[in-house]
């Protein structure tokens, strides 16, 4: 993604190799500001306080972050500390544990000396990995802007509606919803994307917003109620979200108000996909209901924050004073409202069948 002329990935490693550079997400939209992680603690605190977060750039981060470990000490009860610590961050994406399960497995046969330079290149391997994945999740994605746009007057945008962020800023590159987006966009189809706001944190307007803003795609910001609305007047003729978990029968989890977004889809006969990396799957669970759903303090209900007049960053209460707030940041959409699974193979239904039709190596696996 370019921002202000220049390419960026939203993660990469020094110069000096020995430490790894972000893009602080909580600054954003206000502020693009890099944060360089040098320990394992500051890539931890980097995926809690969510300078870095949706489910694939998490995953990659806490890969780096445990090459950062491995530096300091590369022995075997500190590879599987640091892994436990990671791990143990949030609670629902599923890329955070798989991407530590796959270090796990090259670093544990190499010999302590060389383990640290080792997840160094395998942590860039699976940056470089997300960023083709992306690429091609937007290339079977795009099949179905261009389908939808035939069907349109000439010169009249697909209108595409997404929730949260699954952009670019989620991922390394590209973004998994937003892939087929930037395809449709850049090979002169007319889309426009009516943004999710999406409280308590905003991904939407924050980051959705600004990312699309600065790829030149038209979007309209919409508070997470409207959606409905907009659906049962023709105005949406597609819904694309992205996912922090699947299970084995197609069902997904992601940011709360997704399911609604689905229901309304299903009502008003809008076909509603789901992108995502491979790496989402989570082939244990034979349905969404043991998927962990994330609580989040309080604080982000009962407290927004915004930018005032001369350009401060201030918090405000919008609550009665003494109301509590409860927080969960994730919900489950059942695989019968969802039409399809974008992936990076294709896309399928989604179901036990779609995914094993397109995965046919898990399927001895799947639960
Ligand atoms: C490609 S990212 C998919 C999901 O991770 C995304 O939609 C989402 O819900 C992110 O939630 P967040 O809490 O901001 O990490």
């Amino acid at each position: 993604m370019k921002i202000d002329g220049v390419l960026y990935r939203t993660i990469w490693p020094s110069d000096d190799g020995a430490s790894v550079v972000i893009v602080d997400q909580t600054r954003l939209p206000h502020r693009f500001e890099t944060v360089t992680l040098g320990t394992l603690e500051e890539a931890a605190h980097a995926i809690r306080v969510m300078q870095v977060r949706g489910a694939p750039l998490i995953g990659v981060t806490a890969a780096y972050g445990l090459a950062l470990a491995l530096v300091r000490d590369a022995s075997d009860a500190a590879l599987a500390q640091a892994i436990e610590l990671l791990a143990g961050q949030r609670p629902t994406a599923i890329n955070l544990r798989w991407a530590l399960e796959e270090m796990r497995s090259v670093l544990q046969p190499q010999p302590p000396g060389d383990r640290a330079c080792r997840a160094f290149a395998k942590a860039a391997e699976m940056a470089d990995e997300d960023v083709e994945t992306c690429r091609r999740i937007g290339g079977h994605g795009l099949k179905l802007i261009e389908e939808i746009a035939k069907t349109k007057p000439a010169g009249e945008p697909v209108n595409i509606l997404t929730h949260c962020n699954a952009g670019w800023l989620a991922c390394v590159d590209w973004g998994t919803a937003t892939s087929p987006i930037y395809h449709a966009h850049d090979a002169g189809i007319p889309v426009h994307v009516w943004v999710d706001e999406t409280r308590p944190r905003n991904q939407g307007a924050a980051l959705t917003a600004f990312e699309l803003g600065a790829h030149g795609v038209p979007h309209t910001l919409i508070v997470d109620n409207a959606g409905g609305h907009l659906m049962q007047h023709g105005k949406v003729d597609l819904c694309i979200v992205g996912t922090d978990r699947v299970a084995a029968n197609g069902d997904v989890a992601n940011k709360i108000g997704t399911y609604l977004k689905a229901l309304a889809a299903h009502d008003t006969g809008v076909p509603f996909y789901v992108a995502l990396p491979y790496s989402t799957i989570d082939w244990t669970l034979s349905s969404g209901r043991d998927i962990p759903i994330e609580e989040r303090g309080a604080d982000e209900v009962l407290v927004m924050q915004g930018r005032t007049a001369d350009g401060t960053v201030a918090e405000v209460e919008i609550a009665a004073p003494g109301s509590p707030a409860a927080n969960p940041a994730f919900d489950v959409t059942p695989a019968r409202l969802v039409t399809g699974l974008i992936t990076e193979r294709g896309i399928a239904l989604a179901s036990r069948e779609g995914l094993a039709a397109l995965y046919p190596e898990r399927r001895e696996s799947a639960a």
